[in-house]
């Protein structure tokens, strides 16, 4: 059984650690946000790809669910002294992590397409899954917030990182863009990967700034209607588990729990997977709904849920 997993940030990952216990990893695909993606100094950062080959690797930081575990910072501590106006190293990486990111640096710079890095560098990692950016084009998620001074409305266009390292995600967020996804092409691989696995999972990452542009990319949207597809809702009760779902999901206009989440997906999904906690909003859900342990504290519930999963996509097939 193949199964093609969509992927950004921190929330997902944990549920792919479960699915590599529960199934031959070359049978996962998972296709991942870049919209993320930035350049810091000279360095080209790709964080959710990064995340994702450390989670197969068995080398992410499962602290911050990003870089290197016990990485140092020597070079990003050198590099503070440094530190001149017109560059700063907003982003926090390891010595470890940035070997890496050098990597996809150079061949960047030579004018490689990121998927084709990607696959450079999954072999370099030993890693058997198939992982893909959602396109080789250049999106890239902003976030419009109105900066309210002294009562005068200032409305200011942030890339996410600004918005969320920066602002550390406390503003008034007005809307969300995908800049350039009209335009962007899909990476053919990851449509094939689509195309010839049995069945989608949307992971458990904020739907707005790491799902939303993988689905924004309109070849990836209209090939995943034509399969069955779970999502995981990253929201339990009426917040994130962490980071700037909650907001976000809000400022588009939808409800902060499990019926926001199915409303957002509502057009390409077969089956909502909710935490027990939410399963009185089952009624309000339109699909079909799954509900089981959806916190994922350690690798019991990361194996747990990924099984759930897989025997909820095979019941469907007995019915
Ligand atoms: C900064 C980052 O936030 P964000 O960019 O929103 O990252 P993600 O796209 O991965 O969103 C995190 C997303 O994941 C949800 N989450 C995390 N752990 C769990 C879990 O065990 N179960 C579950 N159902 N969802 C989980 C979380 O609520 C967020 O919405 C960041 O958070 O680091
Ligand atoms: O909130 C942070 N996220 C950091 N991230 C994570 C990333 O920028 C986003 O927070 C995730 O993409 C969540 O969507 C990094 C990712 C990398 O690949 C390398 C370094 C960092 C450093 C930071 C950081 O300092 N702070
Ligand atoms: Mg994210």
């Amino acid at each position: 059984m193949k199964v093609c997993v969509l992927s950004g940030g921190t929330g997902t990952p944990k549920l792919i650690q479960g699915l590599k216990k529960v199934m031959p990893e070359n049978d996962i695909s998972v296709i991942v946000n870049t919209a993320e993606d930035t350049w810091v100094g000279d360095l080209y950062l790709s964080p959710d790809i990064d995340t994702v080959l450390y989670t197969f690797s068995d080398q992410i930081n499962e602290e911050t669910w990003y870089g290197v575990k016990e990485d140092t910072f020597i070079t990003h501590e050198t590099l503070k002294k440094f530190e001149s106006r017109d560059f700063s190293e907003l982003l926090r990486i390891g010595d470890k992590d940035r070997a890496l990111k050098m990597h996809k640096t150079h061949y960047i710079n030579k004018g490689y397409p990121l998927s084709k890095i990607v696959d450079m560098e999954r072999e370099l990692l030993n890693i058997k899954a198939n992982i893909y950016p959602m396109t080789d084009d250049n999106v890239e998620t902003k976030i419009l917030i109105n900066e309210n001074n002294d009562g005068h409305d200032n409305k200011v266009l942030l890339k996410f990182h600004n918005f969320w390292i920066n602002k550390k995600g406390e503003a008034n967020v007005l809307d969300v863009f995908y800049e350039n996804s009209n335009y962007a092409n899909a990476v053919d691989s990851a449509l094939d990967a689509i195309e010839n696995c049995d069945f989608v999972i949307i992971g458990p990452s904020n739907p707005i700034t790491s799902i939303g542009p993988i689905l924004s990319i309109k070849d990836i949207k209209n090939s995943i209607k034509d399969k069955v597809v779970f999502a995981v809702s990253p929201i339990v009760g009426d917040s994130a588990i962490s980071g700037p779902a909650g907001i976000l999901m809000k400022a588009k206009g939808y409800p902060v729990n499990v019926v926001g989440v199915y409303e957002f997906y509502k057009d390409i999904i077969n089956t909502l997977v909710i935490d027990n906690i939410d399963k009185d909003k089952i009624n309000n859900i339109d699909c079909n709904v799954l509900a089981t342990n959806t916190i994922m504290n350690d690798l019991t519930d990361k194996i747990n849920l990924a099984k759930d999963i897989i025997v909820g996509y095979k019941s469907l097939n007995e019915k």
